[in-house]
């Protein structure tokens, strides 16, 4: 799941899915220059199984899906990686949740498989992206509708909120704030791509929502575990 090979086109020169990237471009069998014709090296290659690592990234660049080296700390790969941690964190706090018995880690699955598909579209820069690149990585604003309908369905049955809480509400709820902070950071990454044209919009939009859902989705897991939310307490002197 984690690492999937794609190749590069021509050459037979094989290149490994980003981590954790299991959807979108990543299963392309080639990176440009279809079709590709598997050098007889790759092919005894494959039936080894692949090697995790190809050394391309050890000068600091590294590659998008359209092909372009970039800088390891150019926007795109900040922005990337920090979609990763993201679905990281969801994945601790789904685990947490799962053995908690709540019903929404579906709903987290769902979201982790969104991430991969925010990571296509971020890996392929718009400007160098051609029709065929467009086609598998765009993003639209479906999944953004989808979040909002859980947001008013999961506030619906939460109190009214009269006071600033705190990251806190058990491991879960914890968990979940942790990842909402980390959602917030990709967002920030994602923002400059999808203001200089590079990015779709929805992705920055889903973003802006996530951290959203995953906020009312801490506070429902700590209503339901019967857990202590703290609140904010001014320190007077
Ligand atoms: N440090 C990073 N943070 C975020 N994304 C990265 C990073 N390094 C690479 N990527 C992206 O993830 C993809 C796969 O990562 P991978 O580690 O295989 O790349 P690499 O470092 O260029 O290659 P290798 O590890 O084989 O030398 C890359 O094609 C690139 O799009």
């Amino acid at each position: 799941w984690l690492q999937l090979p794609r190749t590069a086109g021509g050459g037979g020169r094989r290149e490994l899915a980003p981590h954790g990237w299991g959807e979108g471009p990543w299963l392309a069998p080639s990176h440009g220059g279809f079709p590709f014709v598997p050098s007889p090296e790759s092919q005894a290659e494959a039936s080894r199984g692949p090697k995790i690592y190809t050394r391309t990234g050890d000068q600091g660049f590294s590659s998008t899906y359209t092909g372009e080296r970039r800088s390891k700390d150019d926007q795109i790969f900040e922005a990337l990686g920090t979609t990763d941690e993201l679905s990281s964190a969801i994945g601790v706090a789904s685990e947490l949740s799962q053995e908690s018995g709540h019903t929404f880690v579906e709903q987290l699955h769902k979201v982790q498989c969104m991430l991969q598909d925010i990571g296509s579209n971020i890996a392929t820069p718009l400007s160098s992206a051609r029709e065929a690149h467009l086609k598998r990585t765009s993003f639209s604003e479906k999944p953004v509708l989808e979040l909002e309908q859980w947001i008013d369905k999961y506030s619906e049955q939460l109190p009214p909120l009269t006071t600033f809480i705190l990251p806190s509400g058990g491991k879960s709820s914890a968990a979940l704030h942790f990842s909402r902070a980390i959602c917030r950071r990709a967002e920030r990454c994602a923002v400059p791509l999808v203001q200089a044209g590079e990015a779709d919009a929805n992705v920055a939009k889903y973003l802006n929502r996530l951290s959203d859902f995953l906020f009312i989705l801490a506070r429902y897991a700590a209503m339901k575990e019967g857990k202590e939310e703290k609140i904010y307490k001014k320190n007077e002197p």
